[in-house]
């Protein structure tokens, strides 16, 4: 069987107690993963699933508390070194880099760290710059960039050693819609060479634009992973509905309605109708109708909202 270029068995991380936050953390809970060589990956979750910390254990940054993850089968926490090669890590923001220095003396810079000979580090350098569309901002300061020119500096920053491994943490946050399709585009480009990609995101749609299969975390533990497709499909059925003045024996038929996983009152006139697939949707609206109720509206409901009642005992936000 083929090493696969990320695995993960019981992977731990616990944050100790700290100046922000009076408990310890587990910020990752028994995580197992496989990513197979050539894959795009995505890790898709609210805010604090873990996403990050994954990623930061993969690229040596940080060590697990307990379990394993290896690299191309080598195990971070044992042989850092050997693993620091192959892996390259983008943080989105400013965070990573030097921003009074131009884009071409921070790639060098980091050059330097993968120890990338100093002919060879100039060829590739100019290479990257040209490749992520910055040759000719290349010697001005980072801080005048646009966050869609710092973006692309950090994944040519993460291609400086020629990982075999790019670990992208939302690689497209804040980005406007120009700046994200030459981000993805430039995702599709490091598949195509035959990395693996592996990528954070909190955006279904991006998960579905970039990624062969993806990894659902909420709570530091790994809920599922699926191809987007699947997800998609799961997704697209949820559905709230709103309608007011719904009389209070049509609100409990509609409870009872297969497919309706919560109803509840948003304020005295409006009821909330959540449900998990389209013929509920059909028979939900129907019931109203025939109730004399007028006054509806569907929306989504967030991502967050709909992963938490998929797998999760919680109850929806809204
Ligand atoms: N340095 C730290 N010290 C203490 N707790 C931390 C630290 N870093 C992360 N955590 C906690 O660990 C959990 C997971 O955080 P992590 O940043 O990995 O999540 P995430 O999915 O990447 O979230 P986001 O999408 O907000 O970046 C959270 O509860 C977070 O508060």
């Amino acid at each position: 069987m083929t090493v696969p270029a990320a695995e993960v068995r019981g992977l731990v991380r616990t944050y100790p107690p700290s100046r922000r936050t009076s408990t310890a953390r587990t910020a990752l809970d028994a995580v197992d993963l496989t990513v197979p060589v050539g894959e795009v990956h995505g890790l898709l979750g609210p805010n604090g699933a873990g996403k990050t910390t994954l990623c930061r254990i993969l690229s040596t940054v940080l060590l697990p508390t307990s379990g394993v993850a290896l690299v191309h089968g080598v195990d971070v926490a044992r042989h850092p070194d050997r693993v620091r090669p192959m892996v390259g890590l983008a943080f989105g923001g400013e965070r990573g880099l030097y921003t009074r220095l131009s884009g071409r003396r921070n790639l060098r810079f980091w050059a330097g760290l993968y120890r990338v000979p100093r002919t060879e580090a100039k060829r590739r350098v100019d290479e990257l710059l040209e490749r992520v569309g910055l040759t000719e901002r290349a010697d001005d300061r980072v801080e005048t960039y646009s966050l869609g020119m710092k973006q692309r500096l950090h994944v040519a920053r993460s291609l400086v050693g020629d990982p075999r491994v790019v670990i992208l943490d939302e690689p497209t946050n804040g980005l406007d819609p120009v700046a994200t399709r030459e981000v993805r585009a430039l995702v599709h480009e490091l598949r195509d060479e035959g990395r693996t990609v592996l990528l954070t995101t909190h955006d279904m749609a991006e998960a579905e634009a970039l990624c062969d299969r993806v990894s659902l975390l909420d709570g530091g533990r790994l809920l599922r992973t699926e191809s987007p497709r699947t997800l998609g499909g799961w997704l697209s059925a949820y559905e709230r509905i709103d309608a007011t003045g719904v009389p209070p024996q049509v609100a409990a038929t509609l409870a009872g309605v297969h497919g309706v996983t919560e109803v509840e009152r948003t304020n005295a006139e409006t009821l909330r109708v959540h449900v998990s697939s389209t013929s509920a949707t059909r028979q939900v609206l129907h019931l109203l109708l025939e109730a004399g109720v007028t006054s509806m509206a569907t929306s989504r409901p967030s991502l967050e909202e709909v992963y938490l009642h998929l797998f999760g005992q919680k109850k929806l936000r809204v």
